[in-house]
């Protein structure tokens, strides 16, 4: 392999990684490209290894002596500070991150957020270990603009809506709306990191994801999850797709998000790992704030572009409205709009997102169907009464 060169042109230093949460959708894909094109080694520690089994398995992979899995539970594990000090660098991704969890889970989830990060975040500032931790862009809540009367023409300006690193302040709503119990954690995790730094020194980068998404994220319910488990919404959209069923649309599908293709995202990463100086300090919104849709618009492209992978007709009636109560229960609130200020992530890193809407939804929605079709019609089938 050739040496890799960082963005000043100096040599990179082949790296141990100690990444939390690599069993999971992003760290899998982590992973993946750090096993495929870098010299870097992983410990990759996590409960469940199921998306990274193809990188573990067999032993003759090339690169098999750069991989390792740690079967732990963050919360209870005397082996995390040993693995932290083998590092050069710690990725925590480690999370309760489906929102169908904040309302009903609100204790899970605020530990798992704030208190299960803080021994790593102690053990990486102790050790003068680099920390790069994901949070996420719910830190933002709702938007300026929400608050403005409905007919306001300063909704329109994007002074009011788009979300900014160092500007934007974070809005959620009351504490009865459970819903930014997480959004709540992961600021105040964010909050300890940036006074680690300050007081402290410690290294540390924040990464702020906008709806990361692709192949393995999360499961579909009753194949490779619960039954009664509800994911985030490209599961969902997916799992609807599968079955032949209605997509539900949660308080009419208004809400706006911007997706961002999971391959893209993952090369902003290996920039913040591969580049610590134009990193550490930084907190990044990584986003691609040109594929803006509503909910009820994603839920249309997605019924669009799986007619055309699977060579299924789309039902006459392709979306249900539900409200969120029914969906999400007592407490869910929503983020209204999230477009991502790209000048930070920009200036230090030079990255920029590539890949549409269209295309995003295309490879990943192909990948649904090869993966899930046949498992879907086999776990429908009703078993005849005898
Ligand atoms: N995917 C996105 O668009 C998105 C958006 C915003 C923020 N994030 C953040 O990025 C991170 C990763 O997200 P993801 O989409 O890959 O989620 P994910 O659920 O697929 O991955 C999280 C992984 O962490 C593991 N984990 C959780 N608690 C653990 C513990 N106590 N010990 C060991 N392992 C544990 C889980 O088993 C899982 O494999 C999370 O912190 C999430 O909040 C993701
Ligand atoms: O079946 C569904 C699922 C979801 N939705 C809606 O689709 C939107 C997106 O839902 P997601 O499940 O992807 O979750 P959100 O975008 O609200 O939050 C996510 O974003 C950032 C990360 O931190 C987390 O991964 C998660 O909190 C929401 O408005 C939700 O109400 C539906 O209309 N129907």
């Amino acid at each position: 392999m050739a040496t890799r060169m960082d963005l000043d042109g100096k040599p990179i230093k082949p790296m141990t990684i100690c990444m939390i949460g690599a069993g999971g959708f992003i760290g899998s894909h982590l992973c993946e490209k750090l096993m495929a094109e870098t010299p870097h080694k992983v410990l990759a520690l996590d409960v469940y290894n199921d998306k990274i089994r193809h990188l573990l398995e067999p032993d003759s992979l090339p690169w098999a002596g750069r991989i390792q899995f740690h079967r732990l539970n963050i919360k209870h594990d005397s082996r995390l500070e040993g693995l932290i000090k083998m590092a050069d660098l710690t990725i925590n991704l480690a999370a309760i991150c489906t929102p169908a969890d904040y309302n009903t889970r609100p204790l899970d989830t605020i530990y798992s957020n704030f208190i299960d990060a803080l021994p790593v975040v102690k053990y990486c500032s102790e050790n003068n270990k680099r920390l790069i931790h994901f949070s996420t862009c719910e830190v933002y809540g709702k938007t300026v603009g929400s608050f403005l009367p409905k007919d306001s023409p300063l909704r329109q300006d994007p002074a009011y809506y788009v979300l900014k690193e160092d500007t934007s302040p974070c809005i959620f709503g009351s504490i009865e709306k459970q819903r930014w119990s997480y959004a709540c954690a992961k600021q105040l995790i964010e909050r300890l990191i940036y006074a680690e730094g300050a007081e402290n020194g410690l290294e540390f980068t924040i990464v702020r994801p906008f709806n990361w998404i692709g192949p393995r994220m999360d499961f579909i319910p009753g194949i490779d999850g619960p039954s009664e488990g509800v994911p985030r919404v490209l599961a969902c959209f997916s799992n609807n797709l599968l079955r032949h069923e209605p997509l539900k649309l949660v308080d009419g599908g208004q809400s706006q998000r911007t997706f961002v293709y999971i391959k893209d995202a993952i090369e902003a990463v290996l920039l913040m790992m591969e580049n610590p100086d134009r990193a550490n300090g930084q907190i990044f919104n990584v986003g691609n704030p040109n594929n803006e849709v509503t909910v009820r618009q994603l839920a249309e492209m997605m019924t669009e572009v799986y007619t055309k992978v699977s060579g299924e007709p789309a039902l006459q009636v392709p979306t249900i409205d539900v409200s969120s109560k029914e969906f999400y229960g007592e407490g869910y609130d929503d983020s209204d709009k999230r477009i991502p200020d790209m000048t930070i992530i920009n200036r230090q890193l030079g990255w920029n997102p590539k890949t549409s809407l269209w295309d995003l939804l295309e490879s990943t929605l192909t990948y649904q169907h090869r993966t899930y079709a046949e498992a879907v019609k086999k776990s429908m089938v009703k078993p005849v009464a005898s």
